[in-house]
C-alpha cells in the first residue's frame, strides 16, 4: 500500500515538475537575461566586499596602500572609486533581474489565466456541468496565483543560486580549503533536510485538496444563501463551513511551517558547520587575517544566498500540487473538448431524431428509442412526468450532449458533423431559470453577439412583450438590471430571455418550461409571444402546463425515456392516458 502511495506520489511530483518546466520554457530569454543580471550584481557584491575587507584591514594597519587577495593592491582613494563602482554595478544588476522577474510574472499570469479560460469554455457541456461549482474560480484565482508565484520563485531562485556559485567561486580563489569546506557543508545541510522537503510535499498536496474543498464549499453557501435564511440553517452552514475553513487552515500552517522553517534549519546547520572551521582554522593557527576574514564575509554572504535557495526550493515544492491541479484541470477540459464540425446544412429542418438512446456517464438508460420528427414551422409540444427525459431531449437537439444510440439529423446532416457557430446562430433557447448578465435588458438581449442591432433588439421585445417595462424604466432598453437581472421579477426575466433568444432571428426556437415559474398573466402573455412567431420559426415548447401547449401543432408525450404518443391536441386524449390526466387536473384548478 505504502509503495503504491509513493509510486503515485512519484508520478505526480514529475507531473508537477514537467508542468513547471513547461512554464518556465518559454522564457528562456528571459531566464538567461536573469542568470547574466543576477551574475553581473553577485558580481559587483562580492568585488564591494573583498574592497572594503582590505580597506578595514590597510587601516587597521596604518598603511596607504590597500592590498587585496591575488597580490592585487590600490591606493586609498583608487580604491573608494572602484567600491563606489561595484555598488553601483551590484545595485543595476540586481535591479534589472528585479525588473526581469516582475515582466516574467506578468505574462505568466496572463497566459495561464488565458489559458484555462479559454479551454473551459471550450470544452463540453457535460465536463462544465459536471465540474463542481467554486471549482473554476479557485483554480483561476488562488491557484494560478500560486503557479506564477512558483516561476517567480524558480526566477529567485536562479537568482540566488548563481550568485551562491559566484559567491564559493570567489571563496576558492581566497582560500581553497576552507571554501572547500563550506560547500561540503551546504551539500551535507542540504542532505540532512531530505525528509524534511519530503514531508513538505505530502503536506502541500493535502492543503491543495482542503483550499478545492473550501472554495466547494464556499460555492454552496453563496448559492443558497435564501433557501439558508427561509429554513433557518445558518448556523448548521456556518458549522459546516467553519470545518473546511479549519481544515483548510490546518493544511495551511502545516505546510508554511515547512516552507518557512527549511530554510532557517538549513542556514543553523550552516552556521554550525561554519563555526566548525572557524575551530580548525584556530587549531591550525591560520595566520593571513585578511584571508580569513574576506573568507568569513564571502561565506556569511553566500549563506543568506544559501538560504534564499534553500526557500525557493521549499516553496516550489509547497506549490507543485497547485500546479497539477491546474494541470489536471485544463487536461480534462481539452480532451473532453465541445465537438465542433464544419457542415452547414441549407435549414435546421427537418430535425430528425432517429431511434435515440441516451445514458449520462455512469447512469442508467435515460432515453430509449426515441424518434420523432419536425417540420420547419412546426410548434412541437413535449410533456411528460417528472424525470421523464424532456430537459434530456433539450440537451440533444441543442447539441450540448451527444446521443449513445440513434441518429440526431439537423437538415439531413448527423448532428456531431454539424458547425457549432453555424448551430448556434440558428437555433436559440430559453432555460428553465435564465441567467442574466450584469447589464440592461438590451445587453442580455445581445448577449454579446454580433449583428444584433438596436432595431433587433426593440422588435425582439416587442415580441416578448417586454416594451411597457421598458418605457417605465429611466434610461429605456439601457437601464442597468441588477447582477444576474436581479432587479427584475422571475416573469420579466424570462420574458427577457425569450427576446435574446429571438433577436438572432433564429430557425428554431427550443423552450424548457418557460412558463413553469410564473403567474396566469405572464404564461398568457408570453403563450402570445409564442404565437406571434408562429411560422416564423420552428419552436419545441416543453411545458408542464396544458394551457402552455395548447398553441402547439403537435404534442409529444414522454413517459419512462420513451415517446408515448405524438399527436394534434384535440387527438391527443384518444392516444395518451398522461395527457387526459393532465388535462383534468389543470381543469380542476
Ligand atoms: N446531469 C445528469 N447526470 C445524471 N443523471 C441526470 C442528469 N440530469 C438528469 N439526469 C437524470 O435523467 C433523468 C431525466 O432527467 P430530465 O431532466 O431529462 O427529466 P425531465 O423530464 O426534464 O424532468 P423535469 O420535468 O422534472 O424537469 C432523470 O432520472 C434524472 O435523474
Amino acid at each position: 500500500m505504502r509503495m503504491k502511495r509513493d509510486a503515485e506520489g512519484c508520478r505526480n511530483r514529475s507531473s508537477s515538475l514537467r508542468g513547471l518546466i513547461d512554464r518556465i520554457q518559454p522564457h528562456r530569454v528571459r531566464m538567461v537575461g536573469l542568470a547574466i543580471l543576477s551574475l553581473l550584481g553577485a558580481s559587483g557584491e562580492i568585488g564591494f566586499i573583498l574592497l572594503v575587507t582590505s580597506l578595514a584591514v590597510a587601516f587597521l594597519g596604518g598603511g596607504e596602500n590597500v592590498s587585496m587577495v591575488l597580490g592585487v593592491s590600490l591606493d586609498s582613494s583608487g580604491a573608494f572609486a572602484l567600491a563606489g563602482v561595484l555598488l553601483v554595478v551590484r545595485t543595476l544588476g540586481n535591479l534589472g533581474a528585479v525588473q526581469v522577474s516582475a515582466g516574467l510574472v506578468a505574462s505568466v499570469t496572463t497566459y495561464e489565466r488565458d489559458r484555462l479560460a479559454r479551454s473551459y469554455l471550450m470544452t463540453s457541456w457535460a465536463v462544465q456541468q459536471a465540474s463542481q461549482s467554486g471549482r473554476l474560480q479557485e483554480l483561476m484565482t488562488s491557484f494560478i496565483k500560486r503557479t506564477t508565484e512558483t516561476v517567480a520563485t524558480v526566477a529567485h531562485g536562479v537568482t540566488a543560486t548563481i550568485s551562491l556559485l559566484a559567491f564559493v567561486i570567489a571563496g576558492f580563489v581566497v582560500d581553497p580549503l576552507s571554501a572547500a569546506a563550506v560547500v561540503g557543508g551546504l551539500a551535507l545541510a542540504s542532505l540532512v533536510l531530505g525528509p524534511f522537503r519530503r514531508g513538505l510535499r505530502h503536506r502541500a498536496d493535502r492543503h491543495a485538496q482542503a483550499d478545492i474543498q473550501f472554495a466547494k464549499g464556499v460555492a454552496e453557501v453563496g448559492g443558497l444563501g435564501l433557501e439558508m435564511k427561509v429554513f433557518g440553517v445558518e448556523s448548521a452552514f456556518i458549522e459546516r463551513l467553519g470545518l473546511l475553513i479549519r481544515d483548510a487552515s490546518n493544511a495551511q500552517r502545516r505546510t508554511n511551517v515547512l516552507v518557512n522553517g527549511l530554510p532557517h534549519l538549513y542556514t543553523s546547520l550552516l552556521y554550525a558547520f561554519m563555526l566548525g572551521g572557524l575551530a580548525i582554522a584556530f587549531m591550525m593557527k591560520a595566520s593571513n587575517p585578511l584571508a580569513l576574514s574576506s573568507l568569513v564575509l564571502l561565506m556569511l554572504r553566500s549563506m543568506s544566498y544559501g538560504q534564499q535557495m534553500m526557500s525557493s526550493l521549499a516553496t516550489i515544492a509547497g506549490n507543485l500540487p497547485f500546479i497539477r491541479s491546474v494541470d489536471d484541470a485544463i487536461q480534462q477540459y481539452v480532451m473532453d473538448r465541445a465537438p465542433r464540425g464544419e457542415a452547414r446544412p441549407k435549414s435546421v429542418a427537418p430535425l430528425c431524431l432517429n431511434a435515440i438512446d441516451f445514458a449520462y456517464p455512469g447512469g442508467e438508460q435515460v432515453l430509449s428509442g426515441v424518434t420523432i420528427s419536425l417540420a420547419r414551422g412546426e410548434i412541437l409540444g413535449i410533456i411528460g412526468p417528472s424525470g421523464a427525459g424532456k430537459s434530456t431531449i433539450v440537451q440533444l437537439l441543442l447539441g450540448l450532449r451527444q446521443p449513445t444510440g440513434g441518429v440526431l439529423r439537423v437538415g439531413g446532416v448527423s448532428m456531431d458533423l454539424v458547425d457549432r457557430d453555424w448551430l448556434a446562430r440558428k437555433v436559440a433557447f430559453v432555460p428553465q431559470e435564465p441567467r442574466l448578465l450584469a447589464g440592461s435588458i438590451g445587453d442580455n438581449v445581445r448577449f454579446m453577439r454580433e449583428g444584433i442591432t438596436l432595431e433587433k433588439v426593440a422588435a425582439a421585445c416587442v415580441v416578448a412583450d417586454l416594451m411597457d417595462l421598458v418605457s417605465e424604466l429611466p434610461d429605456g432598453l439601457e437601464t442597468f438590471v441588477g447582477e444576474e437581472g436581479g432587479r427584475l421579477s422571475g416573469g420579466q426575466r424570462q420574458r427577457v430571455a425569450i427576446a435574446r433568444a429571438i433577436a438572432g432571428d433564429p430557425e428554431v426556437l427550443v423552450l424548457d418550461e418557460p412558463t413553469s415559474a410564473l403567474d396566469p398573466q405572464s404564461e398568457i402573455a408570453i403563450r402570445a409571444a409564442l404565437d406571434r412567431l408562429r411560422g416564423r420559426m420552428t419552436i419545441v415548447l416543453i411545458a408542464h402546463r396544458m394551457s402552455t401547449v395548447g398553441i402547439c401543432d403537435r404534442i409529444a408525450v414522454i413517459e419512462n425515456g420513451t415517446i408515448s404518443a405524438c399527436e394534434r391536441p384535440g387527438l391527443l386524449s384518444e392516444a395518451s392516458d398522461f395527457y387526459k390526466r393532465s388535462l383534468a387536473a389543470s381543469a380542476e384548478k
